[in-house]
């Protein structure tokens, strides 16, 4: 609070007094002093105050200013922040800066030196501020020791408790010489010091002195230049100049760039030692969780670095590991191929990628590595190490060749499957043109397999296939392939045979002569000898004009025709059977177009009783295509069963067979008339045969009893207890059954008695030559007395002329049929048709 002395009206000013030379302490008078003491003391003395000097400490001097004890604080340095809890006048009192100031015994030459260092500063002061800041933005420990007063800092710097000293300049300069300090080149934050008062507080006293400050600055020998000169002499700079100003801030401004570039660079070389930390991090957790073996070896193989993963893989530390080479964890010939390879890699300088397969002792299986090594160069390009970079695949490889096993080998027999076996070939073929040699391929298929399979079963089956892979392995070359083709089937692809032709049939017939042999023996199947055959097509290649396909098409071909005579056969493929296949291929082709278009016809063969009466008729099929010749059944019956055209054939003959019945049973004259309709086995073996035939009888409404089915002996050779079942389902609706072919076959007599049968033909080829061969007119004769002893009717067929139709009634024969009463002919001829042939005479 300010006082007036009431005698002289003076006003009563406190200011705070601390000890802060040359610029303010306590006078031996009590008065202040320094460079601000006195030219306050000059200021009161034109202003009539009366200055009362409060000493105090920078603390406590703050202190009382804010609670209004003093009303000027000298020495105050402006600020922003200060700005906001005093009052300040405009004219600055002085012009400092600070500096740090470091003890004789002590090198400080930058800011970086301060590190580790004890530097004294003023509690509260801006330099304990502003050294905090350039701890942390250097990055530096600087140790920063608090001081109350600068007194005490300078005996601290004494006593060798504190390396240097922050403070404004000049107190620096003001006591150098007394206590060995010495000024450094850290400068930074040049001030302007002013007189303060507490905030808004005595505005007329800080106007009173920016007055005198303003009138003084101007005049060259006004007091408070004098002052200044006075305390020159004991501070090397009190007062800068403008030009040392103009430097200061412009070495401020390269102090300020050098603090900024400092401080960039420090946040980069932390930024960078972060990232790296963070990459050394990612690193490292990539190294755990990778599953690969990584390492490092120096150029004697021992290992300087190892990832978990080998830990893992040699059950060892890390510690137990290094320095160590490949000696210590995989067998010795292991280590010699990784030496080799680790060599390789170190002497050319390239990196090797490489399937590794290495055993590790203990170990059953050795392991496969998909192996990756890299040579390490130091800065001058010199190898100095070897990184390796491992990946355990076996798992990948075993899986791989179950995979290929499973695509390319056959299960049961591990033979190679067609697949592999057409690759073969393809190979062989695409190979002819580089080597010398012919080829051949060898297509096994046995004989009556199916029948095996169906009396002892799957399993007995799969005896045969495995023990004749085995037998036919054992001899075949090693350059041969087996290959189990497909069911009962085996083929056999030869190469690099001889290119003479003799040459060649001699080393294919020895091949052959070795299946054979090797069949031949019997095989133990189920505890039981079986003995069994095979069918044979061979088919040579010579160049590489053919494809696989047309190979084994060949072969198949060369098979086909095998059978067609019998089993146990071979066939070497020959041009002709390609023209029979491709006349085949040609008839499917056309028949598939007539079943479509309805060119076909059906022709009836009428059958007499000996009487002379009309019984019944044979139907009998023609193909006739649009302006071709008409086509007899035996040219394409045959491919219209193996193509299973034959079904749907069947039931368009059947269903015209019926059509007719129902327009015959219409009149009189023909009701009585039956007709025989020829089934092929596939049409009987056909799940839905009984019901396909049921099923045409009820919709057209023919008359079932006048229907007769004419089976072959060879329909009867498969599935005979089925076979026998359908017939008795048909016969229960009153269909009839005729036996074709008899005694061309094999039939058993037990055979032909469990049939429901109706008639037995006897074949037109022992008609036709029962006058020239004793033994077909003993079969004529047995097969009549064998049906008229078993009641059943008998019809001879192709009987061509009276000898014949006379002999067969003779021995008992009361059915004919044959082109001596009339041809096959289309519906229409047969209404005209007249029986003209007498009856027999003899009897
Ligand atoms: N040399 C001579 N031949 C005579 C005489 N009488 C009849 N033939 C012929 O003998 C064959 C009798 O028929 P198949 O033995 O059932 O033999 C038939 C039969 O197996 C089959 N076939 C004919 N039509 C059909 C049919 O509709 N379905 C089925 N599945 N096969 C049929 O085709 C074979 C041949 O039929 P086709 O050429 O019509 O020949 C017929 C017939 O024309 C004769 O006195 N002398």
């Amino acid at each position: 609070m300010l006082t007036f002395n009431a005698q002289a009206d003076m006003q009563s000013v406190r200011i705070g007094v601390y000890e802060n030379p040359p610029k303010i302490m306590l006078g031996p008078d009590g008065r202040p002093s320094g460079i601000l003491g006195e030219l306050i003391q000059e200021i009161a003395l034109r202003e009539d105050w009366q200055l009362q000097a409060v000493p105090c400490n920078w603390d406590v001097c703050l202190q009382l200013l804010q609670e209004g004890k003093i009303e000027l604080m000298p020495d105050v340095a402006f600020s922003e922040q200060r700005q906001t809890l005093m009052s300040f006048h405009h004219q600055p009192a002085l012009h400092s800066w600070s500096q740090v100031f470091r003890h004789a015994d002590v090198e400080i030459d930058s800011v970086l030196d301060l590190d580790q260092k004890r530097v004294a500063i003023l509690a509260g002061s801006i330099q304990q501020d502003f050294l905090k800041q350039i701890n942390q933005e250097f990055g530096i420990q600087m140790e920063l020791v608090r001081v109350s007063d600068l007194q005490s800092a300078l005996n601290l710097l004494a006593e060798g408790k504190a390396d240097a000293l922050a403070t404004n300049n000049l107190f620096g300069g003001y006591h150098g010489n007394g206590y060995d300090l010495k000024q450094t080149s850290i400068l930074f934050q040049p001030a302007r010091l002013f007189f303060a008062t507490s905030l808004n507080q005595h505005p007329e006293l800080l106007e009173k002195i920016d007055y005198w400050l303003e009138q003084w600055g101007a005049e060259q020998d006004s007091p408070y230049n004098r002052i200044l000169q006075n305390w020159q002499s004991s501070v090397e700079v009190q007062v800068i100049p403008r030009f040392v100003w103009v430097g200061l801030i412009t070495l401020l401004g390269l102090l300020l760039l050098a603090l900024l570039t400092m401080r960039y660079l420090r946040q980069k070389v932390q930024r960078t030692q972060h990232e790296l930390k963070m990459s050394d991090d990612k690193l490292i957790t990539i190294l755990n969780n990778l599953q690969a073996y990584v390492y490092i070896k120096d150029p004697q193989h021992r290992y300087l670095y190892v990832s978990p993963k080998v830990c893992e893989l040699f059950n060892c530390t890390e510690e137990e590991i290094l320095n160590k080479t490949d000696e210590a964890f995989f067998d010795s010939e292991s280590v010699a191929e990784i030496f080799r390879l680790d060599d390789r890699a170190l002497m050319s300088g390239d990196s090797i990628v490489k399937e590794e397969v290495n055993k590790l002792p203990g170990e059953n299986e050795p392991r496969t590595f998909l192996s990756v090594k890299v040579p390490m160069r130091d800065s001058k390009g010199q190898i100095y190490a070897l990184c390796g970079l491992a990946t355990d695949i076996s798992e990948q490889k075993r899986h791989k060749k179950e995979v290929h096993q499973l695509i390319f080998y056959d299960v049961l027999t591990g033979l190679p499957n067609r697949r592999l076996l057409m690759d073969r070939l393809q190979h062989s073929l695409a190979s002819r043109h580089n080597q010398q040699g012919n080829g051949a391929v060898i297509l096994i298929d046995l004989d009556n397999f199916r029948t095996l399979n169906d009396t002892l079963g799957h399993q007995a089956g799969d005896q045969l296939l495995t023990g004749i892979a085995t037998r036919l392995s054992e001899h075949i070359r090693a350059s041969d392939t087996l290959a189990r083709f497909g069911g009962d089937e085996f083929m056999l692809l030869l190469e690099d045979l001889s290119t003479d032709d003799t040459l060649l049939l001699n080393q294919v017939e020895q091949v052959l002569d070795k299946i054979i042999a090797a069949l031949e023996h019997p095989f133990r199947i189920q505890n039981q000898e079986y003995t069994t055959s095979a069918s044979l097509g061979v088919a040579l290649y010579s160049d590489s004009k053919h494809n696989p396909e047309e190979l084994i098409k060949r072969a198949e071909l060369a098979i086909y025709d095998a059978k067609k005579v019998g089993r146990n056969q071979i066939r070497f493929f020959d041009t002709s059977m390609q023209q029979k296949a491709e006349h085949r291929a040609e008839l499917e082709f056309g028949l598939r177009r007539a079943l479509k278009n309805q060119e076909f016809i059906l022709y009836y063969q009428p059958q007499y009783h000996a009487e002379g009466e009309m019984t019944g008729v044979e139907a009998l099929i023609r193909w006739q295509p649009p302006e071709q010749p008409l086509v007899s059944p035996g040219d394409f019956i045959p491919v219209a069963e193996t193509t299973g055209l034959i079904l749907p054939l069947g039931q368009w003959i059947l269903r015209t067979a019926c059509q007719q019945l129902v327009s015959w049973s219409e009149h009189p004259d023909t009701a009585h008339l039956t007709i025989a309709v020829n089934i092929s086995a596939a049409q009987m073996h056909h799940n839905s045969f009984v019901d396909d035939v049921l099923s045409i009888l009820q919709e057209t409404g023919a008359p079932a009893n006048r229907l007769e089915l004419e089976l072959t002996e060879s329909l009867l050779i498969d599935n005979i207890e089925q076979t026998i079942e359908k017939m008795l389902l048909l016969k229960a609706e009153g269909i009839r059954f005729s036996l074709d072919d008899f005694g061309t076959g094999f039939s058993s007599l037990s055979l032909l008695i469990s049939l429901p049968l109706d008639t037995l033909k006897v074949d037109q080829a022992f008609v036709r030559d029962m006058h020239r061969d004793a033994r077909d007119l003993a079969v004529v004769r047995t097969i009549i007395d064998l049906g008229r002893s078993l009641a059943l009717n008998v019809i001879a067929e192709g009987v061509e002329n009276l000898d014949q139709r006379d002999a067969l009634q003779r021995f008992g024969c009361r059915s004919f049929q044959g082109f001596l009463y009339a041809r096959p002919m289309p519906i229409d001829a047969f209404a005209s048709h007249k029986n003209t042939i007498p009856p027999y005479q003899g009897l």
